[in-house]
């Protein structure tokens, strides 16, 4: 079976183009392969596929083999494949998700794609449809209790559940112990991707992200996205932000005229391999 490593900013895939390749146990498959000791070594791995009703589909494994919605670094990089492995010359590319459908435009550079712009689609701000368990509609600015510590979150859903916690210190903060008990808190039915969120000026900040089924991570693009839309909920930003995190920096934006975030940055092809 033939695989390619990528990255968007330092969060790493292994995708697999199921055009060519079957895959018998993604979540199976994802634990073995994702393995940094035993095995190649990713944040997750990434099924490139046919799609009847759009132009790719994108399955998305996270590294402990649990099913995610939806991947703003894996999108850019499903579409860099695509594009420069000519599964097609489209430079505008829309993709089928767990999540729904999302469309990039990718960016190209001497003939390969190095980027992209994606419509990540309308941030869900429901606490029934993130999943949260709240007596309000809205988790906005909410007390939760981790570590005997009380933080705020604000609840976002960008195809994928998150929480955005905002705090002067994130460097301080242990996402081992904290990171890990709020993914597994009761009040997330189905687990959540915590965001620490320092907010620099109206157009920049600094985040770090604990992701869901994997571990903290150099990067995440719904991270990302969400903690742009917490921050304008909570009056922190304006509505387009630079967002920085460990592995480099993103752009966001959020149109709130037609209520869809979009998300620019890199993607990145390490190497392809055989197993
Ligand atoms: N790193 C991704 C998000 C991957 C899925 C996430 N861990 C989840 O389980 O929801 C991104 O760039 O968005």
């Amino acid at each position: 079976m033939i695989f390619t490593k990528m990255h968007g900013l330092g969060n790493d895939y292994v995708c697999i183009n199921c055009f060519r390749e079957r895959v018998e146990d993604p979540p199976g498959f994802a634990r073995a392969l994702c393995d940094r000791h035993y095995g190649i070594g990713a944040d997750g791995l990434i099924l490139i596929c046919p799609s009847k009703v759009s132009d790719f589909k994108m399955e998305i494994y996270n590294s402990d083999g649990s099913v995610a919605g939806m991947c703003g670094n894996g999108i850019r990089c499903l579409g860099k494949y695509v594009y420069d492995y000519r599964l097609t010359g489209k430079e505008t590319l829309s993709i089928e998700t767990k999540s729904g459908i999302r469309n990039m435009h990718l960016h190209i550079q001497d003939g390969k794609a190095c980027g992209a712009m994606v419509d990540m689609g309308v941030p869900r701000l429901n606490a029934h449809s993130i999943p949260i368990l709240s007596e309000k509609d809205l988790v906005i600015n909410d007390p939760i209790e981790v570590q005997k510590k009380n933080y705020r979150m604000t609840g976002i859903s960008m195809g994928n559940p998150h929480a955005v916690i905002f705090s002067e210190e994130i460097n301080g903060i242990s996402l081992e112990e904290t990171g890990r008990e709020l993914e597994f808190h009761p009040r997330f039915p189905e687990r959540a991707n915590i965001e620490f969120c320092h907010v620099t000026a109206r157009d920049r900040m600094e985040i770090r992200v604990w992701e869901r089924g994997v571990g903290e991570t150099l990067a995440c693009g719904t991270g990302a996205c969400a903690a742009v839309v917490a921050s304008v909920l909570n009056d922190l930003t304006d509505e387009e932000v630079i967002v920085k995190l460990l592995g480099g920096e993103l752009s966001v934006r959020w149109d709130r005229k037609v209520n869809h975030v979009f998300l620019e940055g890199p993607a990145v092809k390490v190497f392809d391999g055989v197993l």
